[in-house]
């Protein structure tokens, strides 16, 4: 297997330029939902670079305690069916409409991925949380890759992931979890950027004695 070259430590020695760059990037993320995504997908390099940005996720112990499931066209209508399943499991009524939506959803977006976590296997120590953690880093390196390479993305998740049906058809392990699904495409249209939160707004300053206090504090 190919390995990854190291970036050379000169090539990010403009602090300035890299954090614009970088600033740039995060910002242009923004969810772009799978009907919103259509052809042309990521070729075959340009995949290649989104999955490989994954495994630069922080990893405590190192175990790799997830991975990503590829869902290509040809297995496209047996994810339909495991949705249309997930949704009889769910609900006996459902009626062939509410199943065929169930379907369609499969259908949407070039690239498709299953978010799969591994909760226990290898070192006990290392918590169910922790792993879940690592899995959202190597998730956002993905979406973070895919933006940079001008395509839309989005996470989707839903009860089937906890299904019957979808375990099934993806064979997942009893200590495995689904977490959810990347798509990833050419934005088709995509809605108007969301305000975001400022740091005020979920950063606090541990002052002892007097608890977790707002941040900045005054004077800072
Ligand atoms: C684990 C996870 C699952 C998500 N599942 C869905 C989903 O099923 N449907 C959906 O519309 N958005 C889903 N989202 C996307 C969020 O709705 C989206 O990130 C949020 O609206 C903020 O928009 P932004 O990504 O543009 O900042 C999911 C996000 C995460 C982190």
């Amino acid at each position: 297997m190919e390995q990854e070259r190291p970036v050379p430590p000169q090539a990010l020695n403009n602090a300035a330029a890299t954090a614009e760059l970088a600033a740039a990037l995060l910002q242009a993320r923004q969810t772009i939902l799978p009907k919103r995504l259509g052809t042309p997908g990521p070729d075959a390099a340009q995949l290649q670079a989104i999955l490989a940005a994954a495994a630069h996720a922080p990893d405590h112990g190192c175990l790799l305690p997830w991975r990503f499931v590829l869902v290509p066209d040809a297995a496209r209508a047996a994810l339909g069916q495991a949705f249309a399943d997930a949704l009889r499991e769910r609900d006996a009524q459902a009626t062939p409409e509410q199943q065929e939506q169930a379907r369609e959803k499969a259908l949407r977006a070039p690239v498709l991925l299953l978010v799969v976590v591994d909760e226990c296997g290898g070192d006990p120590e290392i918590a169910p949380s922790e792993r879940l953690v690592s899995a959202g880093c190597a998730v956002q390196n993905l979406l973070l890759m895919a933006t940079a390479l001008g395509f839309g993305s989005a996470l989707t998740s839903g009860k089937a992931l906890q299904s019957q049906a979808l375990r099934g058809l993806f064979a997942l392990g009893e200590g495995e979890r689904a977490l959810c699904f990347v798509s990833v495409g050419t934005v088709v249209s995509r809605k108007p950027v969301r305000a975001r939160p400022v740091p005020a707004q979920y950063v606090g300053t541990l002052v002892p004695g007097r608890g977790v206090q707002p941040w900045p504090q005054q004077g800072e």
